[in-house]
């Protein structure tokens, strides 16, 4: 066993790859070795799989493995070297297996790895479908197939084809299986009883066969069985791609006319995935001929992968406006008049009180559409206010300030951070369905921003003529801050076309997985597409960004407004003032400037910047590390400070007790709860139950308990101090992949070793080490509590027998028999004695004891001897005594010559 297997602890229980490891957890989950007959493991080197079955199946069971690579005998198992997609293996398995089948084929394969994911993703799928073609020919009836898969855009296609072969298929993901890696298991149950299987089920030229790009990018959702099925049955038939661009097509150059831009569907992905819009037919040279056509759009066109956002953006205006004017875009409104242009309805004159009503009515409509945007202003200011909160560029987090601010309204960013924010990065942007959801937003008044950029796109001219010039300009005001939002889907598009990217991102999104449990067999694949998905959309992110365009745009309801302001004034306030408690005793500790100096106005600034730093300081010196601080009152010697010192605990007190509850509201408001990255990876899993009530106390008492006391720590605390690094930078850095990770079952030595090898790297700077060193130095310098003990137990002992002296000095003192000599005489003894006492307390030589006679080779204490001794033998003695001698006469020319001379001990 090498000294990794030692440490890794697989040889602990006998395994040769930790990859056993998920066998048992897949076994224990599915239960299919325990009563298995016939086992066959495809690609089994270097046996930790056939280990593992050989110790779960029945005596007497049959286990064959194969490898490329020769497998070390293994008790109770068959092995051979073959590769798993000769003839030759087939022949082999039969010869083994000969009239029996298989009730379980086990297959961990991975081919060679090192070549671009893509590849390794490819060559992996087709290996399983080797594996699986060898399954079919083998398994009994009901039999299971456990396989390994790639997650990559084969995987339906494979979960597909084991659906048509076996009753149940359940994809998994077992705790041992690292969850950066992208393989998945998939476990296939009751083989189906076929008496023909087509062939093309196990082609990969059918199964994974690519599919035709087509016209329309829009269409790239993904593959559904139904698809897939023709995919497999009607392989002539040319069908949609599933995904946007095909297989290893991430370098081909594709154009797009002009044309076909205006009319497409999503601008959008069109500018992510072509390369150059042409101008070739007659149509396009019509577009290019047209005024809005200007020189630095045909410049945009020529090559689409380099676009800037400026270019970006004129490019989807330039789209817009020509499907204005050409009047591709028309609004319901639009359509409406159309349709009441084409019928004649015969409307009879209003009498006076109808037309009262309807003037009425119309008002109504009118203060309600004002009321509306009013609201929507309000929250695009509100966004904004919590956008710079978020990016930390509002220290004094004064959103009162902000939202007092009268700059503010009605004037929504250029680039509005909230659209981007609400919209998410991801979320793809249909702008024709936008032009249907605008008029039904207004009527349910559910007016996200992002969704109003979104259908404020396909407004028409005609539309706009009604509103004034004033909304006309907010809107292309929203249109602008929805550009950045766009461009970033643009290049999130681009991105995608780049097949590392895919493969990093691949890579991170199965980072984030939870523990899966499972695609059912019955799901529509699509459908477990969306549940994956889902399961992307986790972690604290995700849920506060939610949260946060939920907070911002969802609430319609002005009541639900209201509650929601209330929630935020009442937490603004409760900072606010814990800020200005904080200000206040400042301003007594350093009493400011007579009104006459000119300092004045400065002081007052510096006191204003404090206070909008006070809301984040407080956070920082909420850390229960400086608790035990003395407040910065007492440190000055001034009569004003002792009259803070009285007031300084009540505002602490209440400080506190304001974070507190700031902090529960922050928790119960959002059901998340905030903890320092530092321990985040420490708190086992069952821990991160938001119920439990105990888990603040515990972790305020590890935070009280570990402090800064790591490297690490200091160097998180010094960037949050100087401002390189915000909390929230600090609480997202906080999940790692191993947070969510279920961690039962597992055995001690793999958790150790991940606690030690998988934990996030947090840089440390040079600054916190030398604080470290400083204090460690500073610790070091005290002497060690033993010793002061002792010290202080000599002292002691001292003072006590010079007490017992001096009283029975007084005793000789007082004694009238005695003269004065005797008694001086008396009294020198006793002090002497205790003089010698204490000078006798000091260390004695040990006796020597000449292992001679009874004493020679005795074991233990030799008979006579009390106290310390030490035994010598003779010679030793004799030597010691000639060696005294030849000192002695040789005086001290010889003793100098020798500079490590052997001791004599005392007594010879
Ligand atoms: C992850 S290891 C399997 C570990 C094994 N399950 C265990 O527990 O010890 C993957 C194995 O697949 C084997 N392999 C890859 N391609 C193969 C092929 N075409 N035929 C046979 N074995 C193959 C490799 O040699 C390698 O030993």
């Amino acid at each position: 066993m090498g000294k990794h297997d030692k440490k890794s602890g697989k040889g602990e229980q006998g395994y040769r790859a930790r990859s056993a490891f998920k066998l048992v957890q897949l076994n224990k989950k599915y239960n299919f070795l325990d009563q298995a007959h016939c086992c066959i493991d495809l690609c089994a080197a270097p046996g930790g799989w056939l280990q593992v079955a050989s110790k779960h199946m029945p005596p007497n069971s049959l286990i064959v493995g194969v490898d490329l690579v020769p497998i070390k005998p293994i008790p109770r198992c068959i092995t051979f070297a073959e590769d798993i997609n000769s003839f030759k293996c087939r022949d082999q398995l039969r010869e083994h297996l000969k009239d029996w089948r298989a009730d379980v084929v086990l297959h961990d394969g991975a081919p060679n790895v090192g070549t671009a994911w893509v590849q390794d993703a490819y060559a992996q799928s087709e290996l399983t479908l080797q594996a699986l073609k060898l399954a079919v020919e083998f398994l009994a009836p009901g039999g299971t197939f456990v396989t390994k898969v790639f997650r990559s855009k084969d995987y339906n296609n494979l979960v597909w084809v084991f659906n048509q072969l076996f009753h149940h298929v359940e994809a998994t993901k077992p705790p041992s299986s690292r969850n950066v890696s992208a393989e998945i298991f998939v476990v296939c149950q009751r083989f189906r009883n076929m008496k023909r299987i087509d062939p093309k089920f196990l082609d990969p030229k059918y199964v994974f066969k690519e599919l035709d790009p087509t016209s329309s990018v829009q269409e790239k959702a993904g593959v559904n069985s139904q698809n897939l099925l023709e995919n497999v049955l009607h392989p002539e038939k040319a069908r949609r791609k599933r995904e946007g661009y095909e297989d290893g097509n991430y370098t081909l150059y594709k154009t797009i006319s002009a044309d076909q831009y205006l009319h497409s569907e999503d601008a959008i992905a069109v500018l992510g995935t072509y390369n150059r819009i042409t101008f070739a037919s007659e149509a396009d040279q019509m577009l290019l001929k047209d005024q809005l056509t200007t020189e630095d759009i045909k410049a945009s066109c020529e090559d689409l992968r380099v676009l800037g956002r400026g270019d970006f953006s004129a490019l989807v205006k330039w789209r817009k406006a020509l499907r204005e004017k050409l009047g591709l875009d028309r609004s319901k409104k639009q359509k409406q008049q159309e349709a009441e242009a084409t019928q004649t309805i015969e409307v009879e004159p209003l009498n006076e009180e109808e037309a009262i009503d309807e003037e009425l009515a119309r008002l109504n409509e009118e203060s309600s559409k004002r009321a509306r945007k009013e609201r929507r202003k309000r929250n695009e200011a509100r966004a904004k206010a919590l956008q710079k909160l978020q990016l930390n560029m509002n220290p004094a987090m004064d959103m009162g300030e902000e939202w007092a601010d009268d700059a503010l309204h009605g004037q929504p960013e250029t680039f509005s951070l909230s659209a981007a924010e609400s919209n998410g990065p991801h979320r793809s942007v249909n702008l024709l369905d936008a032009q249907d959801t605008l008029s039904d937003q207004e009527s349910s008044d559910q007016d996200t921003s992002a969704s109003q950029w979104r259908g404020d796109q396909n407004e028409t001219i005609d539309d706009h003529d009604d509103d004034s010039a004033d909304e006309r300009e907010q809107r292309i005001r929203r249109l602008e801050s929805g550009m950045d939002d766009m461009y970033e889907q643009y290049q999130n598009h681009l991105q995608e076309r780049d097949a590392k990217f895919r493969a990093k991102e691949a890579r991170r999104k199965s980072a984030k997985y939870e523990e899966w449990d499972g695609i059912r067999s019955e799901d529509n694949n699509q459908q477990s597409d969306e549940d994956s998905d889902v399961a992307y959309e986790k972690g604290y992110d995700s849920v506060s960004r939610r949260k946060f365009a939920e907070e911002t745009y969802d609430s319609d309801d002005a009541e639900d407004d209201h509650d929601e302001r209330q929630h935020l004034e009442d937490t603004q306030h409760a900072r606010t003032k814990k800020s200005t408690a904080r200000t206040r005793s400042e301003a007594r500790a350093f009493p400011s400037a007579p009104a006459s100096k000119p300092l004045l106005t400065a002081l007052e600034s510096a006191a204003e910047s404090n206070d909008r730093q006070s809301a984040q300081s407080a956070v920082w010196y909420d850390n229960p590390v400086f608790q035990d601080m003395l407040p910065l009152e007492d440190l000055i010697p001034t009569q004003q400070a002792q009259t803070t010192q009285s007031s300084t605990p009540e505002l602490d007190q209440s400080s506190s007790e304001e974070d507190d509850n700031s902090m529960e509201e922050e928790q119960d408001s959002d059901g998340i709860e905030i903890v320092p990255s530092s321990f985040a990876a420490d708190v086992p899993d069952g821990e991160w139950d938001a119920q439990d009530q105990d888990m603040d106390a515990e972790k305020r008492a590890k935070i009280a308990k570990q402090g800064l006391n790591t490297a690490e720590a200091v160097s998180m605390a010094h960037a949050l101090v100087n401002r390189q690094v915000t909390k929230s930078d600090l609480i997202d850095q906080g999940f790692s992949k191993t947070n969510f990770q279920d961690k039962t079952d597992l055995p001690q030595w793999f958790l150790d070793d991940e606690d030690q090898h998988y934990r996030t790297n947090i840089p440390i700077s040079k600054e916190a080490v030398d604080a470290l060193r400083a204090k460690q130095r500073a610790l070091d310098a005290r002497p060690i509590k033993k010793i002061a003990e002792a010290k202080a137990r000599k002292k002691h002992r001292a003072a006590m027998r010079l007490e017992k002296a001096q009283k029975r000095a007084e005793a000789i003192n007082e004694n009238a028999d005695l003269t004065e000599r005797e008694k001086a005489e008396n009294i020198n003894k006793i002090m002497a004695k205790s003089m010698a006492k204490k000078a006798g307390a000091e260390k004695k030589a040990p006796q020597l004891v000449v292992a001679r006679g009874t004493n020679r080779g005795i074991k233990g204490r030799p008979k006579g001897t009390k106290g310390r001794y030490r035994m010598v033998d003779p010679r030793m003695k004799k030597e010691l005594r000639a060696q005294k001698r030849r000192d002695q006469r040789d005086g001290k020319k010889r003793s100098s010559g020798h500079k490590k001379q052997r001791q004599i001990p005392k007594g010879y």
